[in-house]
């Protein structure tokens, strides 16, 4: 059995049940249930405080977890990273008051800023060679500069809403975060097999995202160029169409390059073009 920390509630919840589920995982989540047991893969689940999840890896109290990069990094611990999970994408950044002078990082000299991440932020600044005066709090941190707390506040922004809300403006990007998947560097081998049994499928469930099956007609004599356009895993599949001279080409497309393949593809010939979600994508 491996032991998996993930949040109980909060940003980052949703997208880690959603991706244990799409492994294939079932489990039963009630949201007075701190703990569960998967139904068909020897997994326990723990659903816990964010900033908690590293330090329970690290300890072995869990195997593994699902955590942002700014807890992990602000937390010392970034050596517990095996993989980017590709959610929960946000910023830590520096906003002043809407009104405030700044030019650039050196109009913070000597100024206070309210932060829950001080290490990151320190880091930051004694990169940039800015001395200032560090607030720890732990939430809520947009309200400080409002209510004389601080000049400054070191933030996670995302759409930026909250910064806007609260009179704020968003002036320097300290660090770039998204959700990554954490284990202990002890694990025996059982967990680790559990462990890769993980990653494999995490992997497919992530190539597929990235990817489209993409089903169309198109003329015989098109075939050449729009096999081109279209290389898939390792050639497209051409069958023959009832219709004399015609064909139906299948193939896998990567979401970034879709709609410019689309495009191409139009232009060569192609007819009746189907776009189909994939499930898993197992290399
Ligand atoms: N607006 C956002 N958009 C995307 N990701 C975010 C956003 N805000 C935070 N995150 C990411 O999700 C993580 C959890 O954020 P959340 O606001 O739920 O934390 P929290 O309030 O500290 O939760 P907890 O109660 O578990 O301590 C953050 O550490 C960050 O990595
Ligand atoms: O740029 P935005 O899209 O507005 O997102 C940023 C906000 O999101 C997070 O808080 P959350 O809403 O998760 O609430 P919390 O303060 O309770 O953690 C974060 O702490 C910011 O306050
Ligand atoms: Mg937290």
């Amino acid at each position: 059995m491996i032991r998996l920390a993930i949040q109980k509630s909060g940003r980052l919840s949703d997208d880690s049940i959603k991706l244990i589920r799409e492994c294939g995982i079932s489990f039963l989540s009630a949201s007075s249930k701190l703990k569960t047991e998967a139904t068909n893969f020897p997994l326990e689940i723990l659903f816990l405080r964010d900033d908690d999840i590293p330090g329970y890896v690290a300890d072995g109290v869990a195997d593994i977890g699902i955590v942002g990069q700014n807890v992990l990094v602000e937390e010392g611990l970034q050596q517990l990273s095996v993989k980017n999970l590709g959610f929960s994408k946000c910023r830590l950044s520096l906003a002043v008051s809407k009104g405030a002078e700044y030019g650039d990082i050196t109009s913070l000299e000597g100024k206070s800023i309210a932060t829950s991440y001080p290490n990151l932020l320190q880091e930051y600044l004694t990169s940039k060679g800015v001395q200032a005066d560090i607030h720890t709090i732990s939430g809520s941190v947009e309200i400080a500069p409002s209510i004389g707390l601080a000049d400054a506040v070191c933030d996670i922004v995302s759409s930026g809403s909250t910064l806007i809300s609260n009179g704020l403006r968003e002036v320097e990007t300290v660090f770039k975060s998204e959700a990554v998947l954490i284990a202990n560097q002890n694990l025996d081998a059982e967990k680790n097999k559990l462990l890769k049994q993980l990653l494999f499928r995490m992997e497919a469930v992530q190539r597929a995202q990235k990817s489209k099956y993409v089903v169309l007609n198109a003329p015989n004599d098109s075939i050449p160029a729009i096999k081109n356009l279209l290389p898939g895993i390792k050639s497209p599949t051409v069958i023959p169409l009832a219709e004399e001279g015609w064909s139906s080409l299948h193939s896998v497309v990567n979401e970034d390059d879709f709609w410019e393949i689309i495009q191409k593809l139009k232009e060569a010939g192609a007819e009746g073009i189907l776009v189909v979600p994939i499930e898993k994508m197992i290399g």
